[in-house]
């Protein structure tokens, strides 16, 4: 059966922590592919400041050099907020050979048991947890844990350091900055 990683999220901007988590739970884990899904409307923070078509954009630029990365839009094609129950149901019914891993930073785990549906959610996935500083990884509920290096970046940071014109050098990929840098997403919201 194929196993394929699954990181949701607003990428509002994608950063390598992203990719750093997807790549070592995906070679941790024995993944096949790992597919970034960027939401319509997050369901439980404030809306993204970048309009989901141009997040995804981001998306496509930062894993292109990836072969086994991939860009999803199945939460974009869906109005209003993006719950992971119903993404995982349709995809699921989509493609039934496949066996899928939710990947959740450890700021995710704490609200877990509060997500839509999560009594079936955790039926139809396994979830993969990893290190965030300042959060906690432990968790009475079934979250596997992959170690990875801790990386101490958010994309908060990086939107107000982008609108304050300071560098995000190394924190961004090149590529995905110039493509910020020449659609002028961050500046001055
Ligand atoms: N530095 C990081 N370490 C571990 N997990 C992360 C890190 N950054 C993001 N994630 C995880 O990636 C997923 C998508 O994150 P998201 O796109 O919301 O980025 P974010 O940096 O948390 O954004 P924001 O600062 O806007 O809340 C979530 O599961 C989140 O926990
Ligand atoms: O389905 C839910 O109830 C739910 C609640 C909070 C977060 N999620 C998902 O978790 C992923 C990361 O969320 P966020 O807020 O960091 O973008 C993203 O795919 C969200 O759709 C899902």
């Amino acid at each position: 059966m194929m196993r394929v990683g699954i990181l949701g999220g607003t990428f509002d901007p994608p950063h390598i922590g992203h990719l750093i988590i997807a790549e070592e739970v995906r070679i941790a884990l024995s993944l096949d592919e790992v597919w970034f899904i960027p939401s319509n409307e997050p369901p439980h923070k404030d809306k993204a400041t970048i309009v989901a078509n141009e997040r995804f954009a981001m998306l496509q630029v930062a894993i292109e050099n990836n072969s086994a990365f991939n860009v999803n839009s199945i939460e974009m094609d869906r109005l209003g907020k993006s719950y992971t129950f119903d993404t995982m149901k349709l995809l699921r019914e989509k493609h039934p050979g496949i066996e899928f891993y939710f990947i959740i930073g450890a700021d995710m785990v704490e609200f877990l048991p509060r997500w839509q549906n999560i009594s079936d959610l955790v039926q139809m996935v396994t979830f993969v947890g990893v290190e965030r500083p300042g959060y906690r990884l432990e968790t009475d509920f079934p979250v596997k844990q992959v170690e990875i290096p801790s990386i101490e970046i958010s994309s908060t940071v990086l939107r107000e350091r982008l609108r304050n014109n300071q560098s995000v050098k190394y924190l961004i990929p090149q590529s995905v900055e110039a493509y910020i840098k020449e659609k002028q997403l961050y500046e001055q919201r």
